[in-house]
């Protein structure tokens, strides 16, 4: 909801006010760059302006709604909420507020919310919030019988007051919060189609780092239904980052496959990892990336204990970012769905298992390395240079 008239968005980032000067212009300009192209990717009317410590986008009132949903899908941003600009003179404010009231207020409790940045103004906050509500009160007496909560309003009116211009607005939605993408040095993301990769994805992305989507074919243990899956995740992903590059490599994984299927039994699903991790660190090379993310989380699979991720990490020299390392299956599965990738991992693939019957959860590196084919890092290397971009 937004007050009638409104057609400014206020954009707020938070950790961008912990860096430098010189750091934070750079990635407040990110930042704007980045609302830009998904205002122009969505066809948003709507241009962003750099004005004091935060973006505003100036738009049209029918576009507003669309505009703010818009800044908070952009990394980076805390929250965005669609204003209605009016001058300081703080009469201007007032009437703002009761026509606002007028138009929006529908019974129950509120509060004014009001904030001065600039001291020089002839009034308080306090002033404004207190004039503030009792013109709210006046304008809407005849109809309803208002209540003023402080603690918990059913509806809040927030007022900003900054040197030249005063914003009324009445929602603050809140965005992903982190860095603007673009901020940090891109990753390899290897992607399965799962619930769990795309997420683990979508988090590095917030934390500013572009990603380079790498799938795994996993042969007649795959099928097109499941890179149709991986490549579906990463289409939505892409959404939140127009102007990045973001077609992923199809990694040939079936020989592979086969190989260890046919070759090992226990140890099996841990030397895929390995030869995922060394095939991802050999594409990083390849287009200058400087890690790897996967949807590993301690404990989810019997892959994931903490002691086979630890032995399997050995098999690169680049990190291995798990963010969702900490986080449950059902936390997860929530911010799938949030993001928008869950239906898409959630196609019926019609797969076959890789897994053995017996699975090792309890690895021990010499073992596993007697245990696996010979070459397999060096058939992972070789996999990954012959690694191609899926077509969109
Ligand atoms: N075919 C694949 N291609 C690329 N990466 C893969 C593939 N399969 C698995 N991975 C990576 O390895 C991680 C662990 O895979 P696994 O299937 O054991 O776990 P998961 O927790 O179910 O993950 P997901 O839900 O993403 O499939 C995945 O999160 C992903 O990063």
């Amino acid at each position: 909801m937004h007050p009638p008239g409104a057609d400014t968005v206020l954009v707020r980032h938070g950790d961008l006010n912990t860096k430098s000067n010189t750091v934070k212009r750079h990635m407040e300009g990110l930042l704007v760059e980045n609302i830009e192209a998904l205002l122009a990717d969505r066809s948003i009317p709507g241009t962003v302006e750099r004005r004091w410590n935060r973006p505003l986008i100036h738009t049209k009132e029918d576009a507003v709604a669309d505009a703010t949903a818009t800044a908070t899908d952009t990394f980076g941003v805390v929250s965005a909420s669609p204003a209605l600009t009016v001058s300081t003179e703080k009469g201007r404010i007032l009437d703002a507020l009761a026509e606002t009231a007028n138009a929006c207020y529908d019974g129950g409790t509120f509060a004014v919310d009001a904030r001065r940045a600039d001291k020089t103004l002839p009034y308080g906050s306090e002033e404004l919030a207190r004039e503030g509500g009792t013109a709210i009160w006046e304008s809407v007496e005849d109809e309803f019988e208002p209540e003023v909560n402080l603690d918990d309003p059913d509806l809040t009116f927030g007022v900003e007051v900054r040197e030249d211009l005063a914003f009324i607005y009445l929602e603050t939605v809140p965005g992903p919060g982190g860095l603007p993408l673009g901020s940090q040095e891109s990753v390899i993301a290897l992607v399965s189609g799962g619930i769990d990769s795309p997420v683990a994805a979508y988090e590095m992305m917030t934390r500013g780092t572009p990603i380079v989507p790498a799938y795994v074919d996993l042969g007649d243990y795959g099928g097109i239904d499941h890179e149709a899956r991986a490549m579906e995740t990463v289409r939505v992903l892409s959404e939140y980052a127009p102007n990045f590059d973001m077609q992923a490599y199809k990694i040939p994984g079936g020989e592979t496959v086969d190989l260890l299927v046919g070759e090992m039994e226990q140890g099996r699903m841990l030397s895929l990892r390995r030869f995922f991790y060394r095939a991802a660190e050999t594409l990083a090379e390849r287009v200058d990336a400087n890690g790897i993310v996967t949807g590993e989380a301690a404990g989810q699979k019997s892959s994931q204990t903490v002691r086979n991720l630890g032995v399997t990490s050995r098999a690169t020299r680049l990190p291995i970012h798990r963010p969702l390392l900490t986080r449950d299956k059902q936390d997860i599965v929530a911010t799938a769905r949030e993001i928008g990738t869950f239906t898409g991992s959630t196609i019926d693939a019609g797969c076959n298992r890789v897994t053995p019957d017996r699975v090792e959860t309890n690895a021990r590196l010499e073992p596993l390395l007697e245990a696996e084919p010979d070459g397999l890092l060096e058939r992972a290397e070789e996999a990954a240079k012959h690694a191609k971009l899926v077509e969109p």
